[in-house]
């Protein structure tokens, strides 16, 4: 499978930008500090703490190839999860199959309940037919209630309707109440190793499971990983993209730059976007440090973002990911200077007016630029983005892999559910009516 692809780091640095990028000292000045990252993220490694280091060199797809073939049958899939546990799957069915593939496919249609919206539930039971659905409730815990209460929703849908239901039931789950309704009433299930974290877990069953059933070349996605793997263990980082990305993020950020804004010119690459947002966010957020992740696609919001980041506060640095070539194109004719190009040049020249645009004003920006998007180049990326963001970690000197403060929330929640108030909870009115405007 085509598979070049670059990391352009040309306009972060001084040479470009002068004071506002990288200075050519600043990397020198950290080295030690770049080393002593590298070291603690693979002592790790050695100690059997990245699980999703070892991922990507599972060499026995067996048991997804055999999924596979009992998904032949199926018309549709449902996709049951929150964040990391669903995330990755949702990104890479986009980024393969493209934003419209349920529209126009007649293999398989895929829903994805990623939230507690009772309409959107509503709307997809009242799409599929139950009879020919495969449903995953993919769930590390086992016991986030989003996915619990969709699950719970689902299956007593399929109980109700069709005879035994329990063949149309996937579950992906370590522990809590998924696994236990998974082991008591007799679904499939898989698990996710305890060492790899939920955001990272895209390349475990979680990600791999749901999308052998839906055409994704799971294999190309590993072999990817893989080969970005060389290039991220390498300890030079000038041949290093995921460490020389990390280093740039680190060193502008610690010059202000807090948002770090991520803006593919592919409509394929929205949900990676979010895949991202996630990863990068959920990961760095931590002591009070961290560098708020912001998806923009382009060229679109170049009419609705770019204002902010050409005359805003300089607080941005822009990733641009660029894809070379399209699945499809169109001529565009009887127009003055759009005339003869294809739409993709029209796209692609935006891109590269935008990052002349930025770069003119001293924005810090890179570019990640693939020759065309399949299943090997998003394993790359995937790859890379996984590695950069444990690197990022490393050198804010914050623990990338865990997510203590989102548990107050959760907690809370269970709380109102069984009768409490947020008075009661936290001790303070969230309603005053001195502070209120009605409209
Ligand atoms: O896979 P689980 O355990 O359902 O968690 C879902 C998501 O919720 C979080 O724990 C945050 O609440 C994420 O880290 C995780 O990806």
């Amino acid at each position: 499978m085509k598979g070049k692809c670059l990391f352009n780091y040309t306009n972060a640095m001084e040479k470009t930008i002068g004071n506002d990028g990288v200075l050519s000292t600043d990397i020198e000045h950290i080295k030690n500090e770049i080393e002593e990252s590298y070291n603690r993220l693979f002592k790790k490694y050695e100690n059997k703490e990245l699980g999703f280091m070892d991922l990507i060199y599972q060499k026995d797809l067996t048991t997804y190839n055999e999924l596979k073939k009992y998904s032949k049958d199926f018309e549709y899939i449902i996709i049951i999860g929150m964040g990391g546990s669903i995330l990755g799957a949702q990104m890479v069915y986009e980024a393969i199959k493209g934003i419209y593939y349920n529209e126009h496919t007649t293999n398989k249609k895929v829903y994805f309940l990623d939230n507690s919206d009772p309409e959107k539930t509503f709307e997809v039971l009242n799409l599929v037919d139950l009879e020919k659905t495969l449903v995953f409730a993919i769930s590390k815990s086992g016991n986030t209630a989003e996915t619990i209460a969709n699950f719970l929703i689902v299956r007593d849908r399929l109980k109700n309707n069709i005879k035994n239901y329990v063949k149309n039931i996937v579950i992906v789950a370590n522990d809590g109440m998924l696994r236990e309704m998974a082991e008591k009433e007799g679904y499939m299930l898989f698990d996710v190793p305890k060492n790899v974290g939920g955001r990272f877990s895209v390349l475990s069953a979680v990600g791999l499971a749901p999308l052998s059933c839906m055409g994704i070349n799971i294999e190309m996605l590993l072999n990817g990983a893989r080969d970005m793997d060389k290039l991220c263990k390498n300890k030079d980082i000038f041949k290093n993209p995921a460490l020389m990305n990390a280093v740039i993020h680190y060193i502008l950020y610690n010059k202000g730059k807090t948002v770090a804004v991520l803006m593919p010119y592919i409509e394929r690459l929205h949900k990676f976007g979010m895949w991202y947002r996630q990863l990068w966010g959920e990961s760095l957020g931590k002591d009070g440090k961290g560098q708020t992740p912001v998806v923009s696609v382009g060229a679109k919001d170049q009419h609705s973002q770019l204002q902010l980041y050409l005359e805003g506060p300089k607080d941005k640095i822009i990733t641009f990911l660029r894809v070379n070539k399209f699945k499809n194109d169109l001529i565009i004719k009887n127009s003055n200077y759009l005339s003869g190009h294809n739409l993709s040049e029209l796209l692609l020249s935006e891109q590269e007016g935008t990052e002349a645009s930025l770069t003119s004003r001293n924005v810090p920006n890179v570019s990640i630029v693939i020759d065309e998007l399949n299943e090997y180049t998003l394993g790359k990326l995937i790859y890379l983005y996984e590695m950069q963001t444990a690197f990022m970690g490393e050198l804010l000197k914050i623990n990338a892999f865990n997510q203590p403060a989102v548990e107050d929330g959760k907690r809370i929640t269970r709380e109102l559910l069984r009768g409490k108030s947020i008075e009661e909870l936290t001790g303070f009115k969230s309603y005053d009516k001195n502070y209120i405007i009605e409209m």
